[in-house]
């Protein structure tokens, strides 16, 4: 194959696919015949200067990242990512872990069942790349220093989690090496990291035992607490810190929902709770923005509890109206109406609601509408998913499949579905990287920065993570399917990107900005049930917007299968190829079986015909066709259909003819 990239292309030399593959399978040759060995002590001055100077190199734009990257035109460049063997988040709560020291770290080895404090260390900055940012990290005593990376992951705010604490507890640390061979602490679920903040006290609850009178004055104290991280937090949020005022809000409440202080003051849990919903609806975090609103109602008919309940309401209401649960927001605002009927907001919000929930109803968009509010800083739309013509059922071969549930006219909505995630090519998410995975040793172009995004907000809104894990994915996890655990939601952040690779959709260059490196993906779930077939595809995608709209391309009767088409290439080998590198299946539709049964000269020869028919439609209009040119376009057409196998292609589209066709019925 040519290194040939126009930017918008990656195509690999056999070189630099080799380069990829034996890089890679060094580091991992290293890694299993190193398991269990004693880790060895760090220089830790020589480790900050070196961390110093990848910074430094990191900040000038220098070539920053001592990882493989893959040069892909206009200056830009891939990174390789290995993937190895996968394995599952930790699921046990911080407090059954055993602790660990530094010292104790065995190489490429997972410490099961144990966790691991450590401190940043001093001076020493983040080392941010592309795909993964680390640091050096100290015991408590400060006398023993070790590397710790992080991979495709910011926080859950969006913010560099290394840059934002101070100390981190690692669950069931995975300790082994970097391309380079350079020993590492490396997280690749961020579940596997709790954060600590400097100005956050994680060690928060209050005893409450002894005497009566103690027990008082432990609850008063803790009531002091609790109302001092409100303040806090209150601060924090008047400076648009969020992260911090959800982490003080959040100290707060563990404090004031102890029963001593909420028996004492039982205002005081609800109040944090209000505001905590309104940093969680900034932060997208809907889930716990509308459980913390709903937990911060008084119930009670006074005209101050009025006015907070009208704002809890609020909150929820519009934490459900973002989760797409529109009925249930509609009921926010209607109890909101009735403790305050003149409140404008909630009118404004039950009149989209009643839109979202026609739209939820029968599809009935409107598009005009929606087009013309787009823009490149408001590229997705307020609109509601529209799947009842749809049904998801197994799909014998295929896994399961999307199916009519009743008939749909040609060019009829089969189903609109407002995006799970997109990552538009513009954005500062955008991130293609070449990953070469040691299962079945092939190299893929993936959208990592997709699935970064979407475990972002599978972390932010857990009550998602569900149905998302349930899209197809070779790797299963841990087959546990734990997704929450004391101390948080747990993300298997290697099955998001497995899933991602297998189940999400390009959606072009709306906004004229993408190039190999950055193009815009997104993940729609239930549109992801949906096969492929290469010449039965019934259906064809339009986004407006992260809205994907499904067409029907001809009448479809009830019960029928809906496919659409994953890879449109006439080249049987180029289209095999990429079904199996990326959706990891053989098409075995009517066409493929009839083109596999070519001998591979006529394909190649049906290739060159093709091509040449393709040169000579762009070349030759067919508005202005002379008799020589038609009496040209014929030869081809006629080139093109000898290849063909008369009885192995009955009633199946010689489909590299179809072009070269369609100009010559034009030119008539
Ligand atoms: C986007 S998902 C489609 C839904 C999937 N069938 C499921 O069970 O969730 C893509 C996966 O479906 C399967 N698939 C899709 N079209 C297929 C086909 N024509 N033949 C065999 N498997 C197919 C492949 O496993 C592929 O990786």
């Amino acid at each position: 194959m040519a290194p040939q990239n126009d930017g918008n292309t990656i195509f690999l030399t056999e070189k630099e696919a080799d380069r990829i593959r034996k890089t890679i399978e060094a580091k991992l040759k290293k890694c299993s015949e190193s398991v269990g060995n004693a880790r060895e002590p760090r220089d830790s001055k020589a480790a900050i200067q070196q961390a110093t100077g990848m910074s430094l190199m990191a900040d000038m734009g220098g070539s920053t990242d001592p990882d493989l990257t893959q040069p892909v035109g206009r200056g830009r460049s891939l990174p390789a990512i290995g993937v190895g063997q996968p394995y599952p988040p930790c699921i046990v709560p911080l407090r059954d872990l055993k602790p660990m020291k530094l010292a104790d770290l065995k190489m490429e080895t997972h410490h099961r069942g144990r966790r691991l404090t450590v401190k940043c260390a001093r001076r020493c900055p983040v080392v941010t790349h592309a795909a993964r940012s680390w640091t050096m990290v100290q015991n408590e005593a400060g006398d023993e220093t070790e590397r710790l990376e992080i991979c495709l992951h910011k926080s859950r705010h969006g913010e560099d989690v290394l840059e934002s604490a101070s100390v981190y507890i690692i669950k069931e640390p995975y300790f082994t090496f970097t391309n380079q061979g350079e020993a590492t602490l490396r997280i690749d679920h961020p579940s596997d990291l709790i954060i600590c903040r400097d100005e956050v006290d994680n060690s928060s609850l209050l005893s409450v035992e002894g005497t009566n009178r103690e027990a008082e004055d432990a609850a008063a104290a803790a009531e002091t607490t609790a109302k001092s991280c409100k303040d806090n937090g209150n601060a924090a949020l008047k400076l648009k810190d969020l992260p911090l005022a959800h982490a003080k809000y959040t100290e707060g409440l563990k404090v004031a929902r102890q029963e001593a202080v909420s028996t004492a003051n039982p205002d005081l849990a609800r109040d944090i709770s209000r505001n905590r919903a309104h940093v969680n609806l900034a932060l997208s975090q809907l889930d716990e923005a509308k459980t913390d609103a709903i937990a911060s109602l008084t119930g009670r008919e006074d005209q101050r509890s009025k006015e907070l309940d009208t704002k809890a309401y609020f909150r929820a209401g519009c934490a459900a109206y973002s989760l797409g649960e529109y009925q249930e927001a509609k009921n926010f605002f209607q109890e909101l109406q009735k403790l305050t009927p003149s409140d404008r907001d909630s009118n404004t919000y039950l009149r989209l609601i009643k839109l979202r929930l026609r739209e939820q109803e029968d599809g009935s968009y409107n598009f005009t509408k929606l087009r013309a509010n787009l823009s490149r800083t408001h590229p997705r739309v307020d609109v509601a998913t529209f799947t009842s013509n749809t049904t998801v059922k197994d799909s014998p071969g295929r896994g399961r499949g999307l199916f009519a549930a009743r008939q749909i006219a040609a060019g009829g909505i089969i189903m609109g579905e407002k995006a799970f995630c997109v990552v538009y090519g513009h954005e500062s998410d955008a991130l293609t990287a070449m990953t070469y995975d040691v299962r079945d040793e092939r190299i893929r172009v993936s959208p990592v920065g997709l699935g970064v995004a979407a475990v972002q907000k599978l972390l932010s809104n857990p009550s998602q993570i569900d149905k998302f894990m349930d899209l197809r994915g070779e790797y299963q996890g841990d087959g546990k399917n734990v997704s929450m655990t004391e101390d948080g939601p747990v993300v298997d952040t290697l099955r998001v990107h497995d899933i991602v690779s297998r189940n999400g959709f390009g959606l072009g260059s709306q906004y004229g900005e993408d190039d190999a490196s950055n193009a815009s993906t997104g993940i729609w779930i239930w549109t992801a049930y949906a096969n492929h077939s290469c010449i039965a595809a019934n259906a064809e995608k339009e986004f407006i917007g992260d809205l994907m709209v499904l067409r029907a391309t001809r009448p479809i009767e009830a019960g029928e299968e809906i496919f659409i088409s994953y890879d449109w290439s006439s080249d049987y080998d180029a289209r095999q190829s990429n079904l199996m590198t990326t959706w990891g299946f053989e098409c075995d539709c009517a066409l493929c079986v009839a083109e596999k049964a070519d001998d591979p000269s006529v394909r190649t020869k049906r290739r060159e015909l093709e091509g040449e028919a393709d040169a000579f439609i762009e070349r030759e209009h067919w508005a202005k066709a002379k008799r020589i040119a038609v009496a040209k376009a014929q030869r081809l057409a006629q080139a093109i259909d000898e290849t063909y196998d008369v009885e192995r292609y009955k009633g199946v589209p010689r489909i590299a003819a179809l072009r070269i066709l369609d100009w010559l019925e034009k030119a008539k």
